[in-house]
């Protein structure tokens, strides 16, 4: 089974909601028609990193994302992997991604499980504690937020049970672009999986980011990548890759959690 992929590789306003809406509406007008079957936005496309502000900017409940994204979706008959929103829950702020399928239902959320301290998430944000997994056109998948990369066991985690596909949703600097190259490509390589990876571009007040956004097979080849600019990044998948890959190399059925210390 194939499907079309779009990755919104956007630069975002920094801490302007109203903005990032906007341009986010018009992206899907302009890029988006009914071959698209999946939709991927970047990490915290509605605030950036603006944290110190996130009282004031802060999505309350996620409402505001969900309805725009609900009817986006329902509007297009696309399936959309929200990127992340600061989602105000009670005292907390969480950074949640949110997943709708093409009738505009919300499927799946998950809030980011490792914070990151180069930029001060831990001050502003809590942690989720619950996986990514969903099923996106029938087909086992799952997201995670930007440094959730660096965990090869969580990453694994969500991939034992013949998930397919993985989400990856990111603000990820420029100086470290190549880490982000290598982890996507192993995370994909180890996993025999598609990763789906979207980045954004610009820059905030204290960061310059390196989109590269990606998609990447299951015997780690490259599908389709950005630069460094302002895109929407299509490519297609053939799911059925997966089962053949697997069925080369049967990591999943040689593996020996035995002798692991995880
Ligand atoms: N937004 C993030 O989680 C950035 C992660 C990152 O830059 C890294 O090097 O890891």
């Amino acid at each position: 089974m194939n499907l079309n992929i779009a990755l919104t590789q956007i630069d975002i306003a920094f801490g302007n909601p109203e903005d990032n809406f906007l341009k986010v509406e018009q992206y899907f007008k302009e890029s988006i028609d009914k071959n698209t079957d999946v939709v991927v936005l970047p990490e915290l496309w509605t605030t950036g990193y603006d944290l110190t502000r996130l009282d004031d900017i802060a999505d309350p409940e996620g409402k505001q994302a969900t309805s725009f994204l609900a009817e986006l979706a329902q509007k297009y008959q696309v399936n959309i992997i929200a990127g992340s929103v600061a989602k105000q829950v009670d005292s907390h702020v969480t950074n949640t991604m949110l997943i709708f399928n093409r009738e505009g239902q919300l499927i799946k959320e998950y809030s980011k499980a490792h914070l990151f301290r180069l930029m001060n998430e831990e001050k502003h944000l809590i942690e989720g504690n619950e996986n990514g997994l969903f099923e996106l056109e029938g087909h086992k998948s799952a997201g995670v937020i930007c440094y959730d990369i660096r965990f090869p066991e969580w990453i694994r985690t969500h991939m034992l049970d013949n998930t397919k596909m993985l989400f990856v949703v990111a603000e990820w600097p420029k100086p470290r672009i190549d880490h982000w190259r290598a982890l996507l490509l192993s995370r994909a390589i180890e996993n025999q999986c598609f990763v789906i990876a979207c980045n954004r571009v610009g820059s905030d007040p204290n960061n310059e980011f390196g989109g590269h956004s990606v998609i990447i097979g299951p015997w780690g080849e490259i599908i389709a990548e950005a630069g460094e600019d302002e895109t929407t990044l299509f490519g297609q998948i053939d799911i059925n890759q997966v089962d053949k890959v697997r069925d080369t190399i049967p990591i999943f059925s040689d593996r020996r959690p035995d002798i692991y210390k995880l």
